[in-house]
């Protein structure tokens, strides 16, 4: 942005102390308070510690009061030398410097305005005093003409540091042409009462100083502008001038933060502790105002650093709580605006014909809250970078405007006001967060007190544009008004002037707004800012220097006659504040406990409700697991159904494996064969359990002696003298053994429907297993597969369980199907047994009947013999026999002849196989085989033989006897020894 040549020419901008971010505030501790302002020692400043620096010799008193601010006085310089504060110590050694020792000015003035009288302003023999700021602010030019021999020598001394080329002038000519207004004693002891602390002091709680903005060119300097910054004064030589002391006097290498500590940290921290505060700045446009009060990034001004510090006292108060709200407005034209109800531009500059008025704002007068702007609009801030991001938005939305010497003119006077509530706290020590520490704090009274920091617009004689000289003349107007206010006021007369008229204060929306700080309620901080008029030659150079002085004398004016007699601000109690009440830290703690009590009841009926959908939960879970147990039951019960089913199998099957007589002796296989097998049970429960394998072995052996009982009726086919026993069930072995078949038999018949119940049952009962766990795994809704999940997730070894009784059942099952065949095979053999059986009596009958007529045929009769040849023949190839296997297994010799158990025979006619007694299992023999194949080839040999001679028919006839006596039982003889 173009600045004007004032400002544009800058070269040197003031270095901040620290850095600052609008957007990121500090967040680490800040340096520590001074104690006192008067405690401040120069050393603490550079600059002023210099010993480049021109020293002024220091004066024992102050001056006296001029008697007006119009005509500075003249030399009434007092002569002794500066008193050393006994708290401060030794002084600090000075080197003093003369002004007289300073370098002449360049003979061609024509820039000065004034001609300077020769003389020194200071003493070269002047004292050391003390480099304390107190010391210094006592009439600094009654110290440099204290301590001067009376007279300037003549010479300009050049104020390195400063920048300041200062003429030398007697201190005569000083007096008679430089206006030196000094706050005399008085004032200056009312500043010291709040050096010290002394806040209920009438004086001392208006602080007035002076800043000089840094030129445009590197040579800073002109000869007739005397700024010194240690001594805190500021003079011109030219006319209307004079030289000037304040409380603080800034140089052009003072930064902003240099600035707030020394003008408004202090006041900052009163106004936290529950006393009023203003601070203004004041000055010709363009001299640095708003430089001052809002500063840049690289160098935050007041406001910024005051934000800060209030979050610092804050932090650091920990037994008091505090509320912040904060208004920012504006006097433009002598109308208010709220800036920040209005909405500004989305880029920050908005010229001004594009900024949109916001509803003005009025002026109201309260016993309580003084003056006061309605309606308002007042945010609550929580942290510094909120306060921060308000104000910026108000700033954005300031009326601006270009003018000679500022580019971007503040065109209002600009007014942050911060509120600040406070209460004490009981605790004192806990966290302002901590929810235990707020429940404690006392219901004690809110203290409020307001900061305002003001920036105020620029005074400005000539404006070319008319607009510009519209807001001037508004602006002139109300700083005319505050000027005038300032300049009535009266030490004595309180808020009136000295003749006891009242203030116009009302003249002006400024005057009025500033009439509480003004009329000694607040402690105020005045910053003036000039600029030492540079590059400007005739009625410019006059007009700004005409300003310059003028800013001067309104602080010197201000500095002598505000009167500040504020007190701390009563603190409002909780039983006051009504609903219209402005301590909103009462109001938000009564809602915040109204807040709280709502959210006890609200967490009670959420706790309830909780509690309630719990029990729900929990009748609800009850439920399902009482389902869930329900099926588990179900399936537990047909596990146990299944195994004790298994086990009473399983006992059957070892019962039978188990049972003593069954390979042992013939009456106890029979007894055990004649008892059905379904009726063994009572005497299975002393068999332990077996294995599945032990009853296939079981079953295999029940076969083979059932086989064995097949034997007898095949080899009674060669016994007729057992045929007829046979007939006899009661008697006959082989009846017993038919008898034997047929009870076992219908005892396997049993068996096997009971097995197939068993089996039925079981696949029934897998089957419903399988359905009920089928639905819950692939089809059932969520809640049951949700609780076959649990099930199967929550029980895996249940799972197990029933996969291992799954693949039991499946093996079971097996067995018994095998089982099954078993006794399929051993019931068709049985059945083939049988019918053996029933084909061997025939044949036996038929044979005894071929027996008796052989026994006819060899009483004598060859034809009869050759008949029953022919019969037994017929008998056998006749066809006779029923199953050709009976028949070729009787040929072949397959079937061992068995005339009663345990007794073996081989064919007839030949050698005796052998007899076995006691024995139950009849083995296959290839020898008997052979024989009875021989046997049969014999016979039909024979056959040939008796068809072809007689002599054979005899042996044939032998062989015959043989094979019944063998058949009789008895002894075995040779059949060629018979032959
Ligand atoms: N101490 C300083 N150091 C460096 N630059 C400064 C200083 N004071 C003022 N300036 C510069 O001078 C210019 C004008 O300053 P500023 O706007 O603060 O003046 P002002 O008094 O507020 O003017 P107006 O009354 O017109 O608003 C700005 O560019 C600012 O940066």
């Amino acid at each position: 942005m173009a600045t004007t040549t004032m400002t544009a020419t800058t070269t040197t901008t003031p270095r901040a102390h620290r850095a600052f971010n609008a957007s990121t505030p500090p967040t680490s501790a800040l340096p520590a308070l001074p104690s006192s302002l008067s405690g401040r020692s120069s050393l603490q400043n550079p600059r002023k510690s210099s010993s480049l620096l021109p020293q002024t010799p220091r004066a024992a008193s102050g001056f006296a009061r001029p008697p007006s601010i119009a005509r500075p006085q003249r030399s009434s310089i007092p002569t002794q030398s500066t008193p050393v504060s006994p708290t401060r110590g030794p002084p600090e050694p000075r080197r003093v410097v003369s002004i007289a020792s300073f370098p002449q000015p360049p003979q061609t003035t024509g820039a000065r305005v004034t001609s300077l009288p020769s003389g020194h302003i200071a003493g070269e023999n002047s004292t050391p005093s003390s480099p304390g700021k107190k010391n210094r602010r006592s009439s600094p030019l009654a110290r440099s003409q204290s301590g001067s021999s009376g007279s300037l020598n003549g010479k300009f001394a050049r104020d390195s540091d400063v920048g300041i080329m200062s003429s030398p002038i007697s201190g005569d000519s000083l007096a008679a042409d430089i206006g030196v207004f000094s706050p005399t004693d008085p004032s200056l002891s009312r500043s010291r009462s709040m050096d010290n602390g002394g806040d209920e002091k009438e004086g001392g709680n208006i602080v007035v100083s002076v800043r000089v903005r840094p030129g445009g060119s590197e040579d800073d300097s002109n000869p007739d502008w005397l700024v010194e910054g240690r001594s805190n004064t500021v003079g011109y030589r030219g006319r209307d001038g004079g030289m000037y002391e304040f409380d603080n006097v800034f140089t052009q290498v003072d930064d902003n933060a240099r600035v707030y500590d020394s003008c408004a940290k202090r006041l900052v921290r009163r106004v936290m502790e529950g006393y009023h505060g203003t601070v203004f700045a004041y000055g010709m446009t363009g001299t640095g105002k708003t430089f001052s009060m809002q500063g840049t990034t690289s160098s935050p001004g007041v406001i910024p650093l005051a934000i800060t510090d209030i979050f610092s006292y804050i932090r650091e108060t920990p037994h008091r709580e505090f509320l912040l709200r904060v208004s920012y407005l504006e006097i433009y034209n002598e109308r208010i605006h709220d800036l920040l109800a209005s909405q500004p531009g989305s880029s920050g500059f908005v010229p001004l014909d594009q900024q949109t008025k916001g509803e003005e704002i009025k002026l109201r007068e309260d016993p309580k809250r003084g003056v006061y702007a309605t309606p308002l609009k007042e945010e609550i801030v929580q942290s510094p970078t909120q306060l921060l991001r308000v104000i910026a938005r108000g700033d954005l939305a300031r009326r601006t405007g270009s003018t000679q010497f500022n580019a971007r003119s503040s065109r209002s006077h600009a007014v942050v006001q911060i509120v600040v509530e406070s209460r004490e706290r009981i605790n004192g020590g806990g966290s302002m967060t901590d929810a235990s520490n707020r429940r404690h704090a006392v219901n004690g009274g809110v203290r409020v007190s307001t900061l305002s920091l003001i920036d105020l617009a620029g005074s400005e004689r000539a404006a070319e544009n008319k607009e510009r000289r519209t807001e001037g003349a508004h602006i002139n107007r109300s700083l005319l008004t505050l000027g005038t206010v300032i300049a009535r006021l009266s030490k004595d007369a309180d808020g009136k002037d000295k003749d006891g008229n009242h203030l116009p204060y009302r003249d002006s929306k400024l005057t009025r707004l500033l009439q509480p700080a003004l009329s000694g309620n607040s402690l105020v901080s005045i910053l003036c800012t000039i600029a030492i008029p540079q590059g400007q030659t005739g009625a410019a150079m006059t007009t700004n220097i005409s300003e310059q002085l003028s800013t001067l004398k309104f602080a010197a004016r201000a500095k002598n006659n505000l009167v500040s007699h504020a007190k701390r601000s009563e603190e409002s109690f909780a039983g006051g504040v009504d609903a219209g009440s402005r301590v909103l830290l009462e109001r938000y703690r009564a809602e915040i406990q109204e807040l709280r009590r709502e959210l006890e009841v609200q967490k009670k009926r959420e706790e309830e409700d909780l509690r309630e959908r719990e029990e729900l939960a929990e009748m609800a879970e009850r439920a399902l697991s009482e389902e869930r147990h329900g099926e588990q039951l179900l399936e537990m019960q047909l596990a146990r159904t299944a195994l004790k089913e298994r086990i009473e199998h399983l006992n059957r099957l070892i019962l039978c494996s188990k049972s003593s007589g069954v390979n042992s002796t013939r009456n106890s296989f029979m007894s055990i064969n004649t008892v059905p097998l379904h009726n063994r049970q009572s005497t299975s429960s002393i068999i332990p359990t077996t294995t599945p394998r032990d009853s296939t072995i079981t079953t295999a052996t029940t076969t083979v002696t059932i086989r064995d009982s097949s034997l007898t009726t095949t080899s009674n086919l060669s016994s007729p003298a057992s045929s007829a026993v046979s007939t006899d069930p009661e008697t006959d072995p082989t009846a017993t053994g038919f008898a034997t078949l047929s009870v076992q038999f219908q005892a396997l018949q049993t068996d096997l429907a009971e097995k197939n119940r068993y089996i039925a049952t079981l696949e029934k009962r897998l089957l419903h297993a399988r359905r009920s766990s089928q639905p819950r795994t692939s089809f059932g809704t969520p809640r049951t597969s949700a609780s076959l999940d649990n099930l199967h997730h929550t029980s895996p070894i249940t799972e197990h369980r029933y996969e291992t009784i799954l693949q039991e059942k499946d093996q079971e099952i097996a067995d018994l199907r095998a089982r099954l065949d078993d006794k399929d095979r051993m019931l068709s053999a049985l059945r083939s047994q049988v019918r053996k059986r029933d084909n061997a009596t025939d044949v036996i009958s038929r044979k005894s009947a071929s027996n008796s007529l052989r026994r006819k045929e060899s009483a004598g009769s060859s034809s009869t013999y050759g008949r029953s040849r022919e019969s037994l023949m017929e008998v056998i190839n006749g066809g006779r026999f029923e199953r050709d296997s009976v028949k070729e297994d009787i040929m072949k010799g397959m079937i061992p002849l068995q005339l009663q158990p345990g007794v073996v025979c081989g064919s007839a006619g030949n050698s005796p196989v052998g007899m076995g007694l006691g024995l139950t299992r009849l083995e296959r023999r290839d020898s008997g085989n052979d024989l009875s194949e021989a046997k049969v080839k014999r016979l039909e040999r024979r056959e040939s033989r008796v068809s072809g001679g007689v002599t054979s028919r005899a042996g044939s006839v032998a062989g015959l006897r043989h094979g019944r006596r063998s058949l009789a039982g008895t002894p075995v003889v040779p059949a060629s020894g018979s032959s």
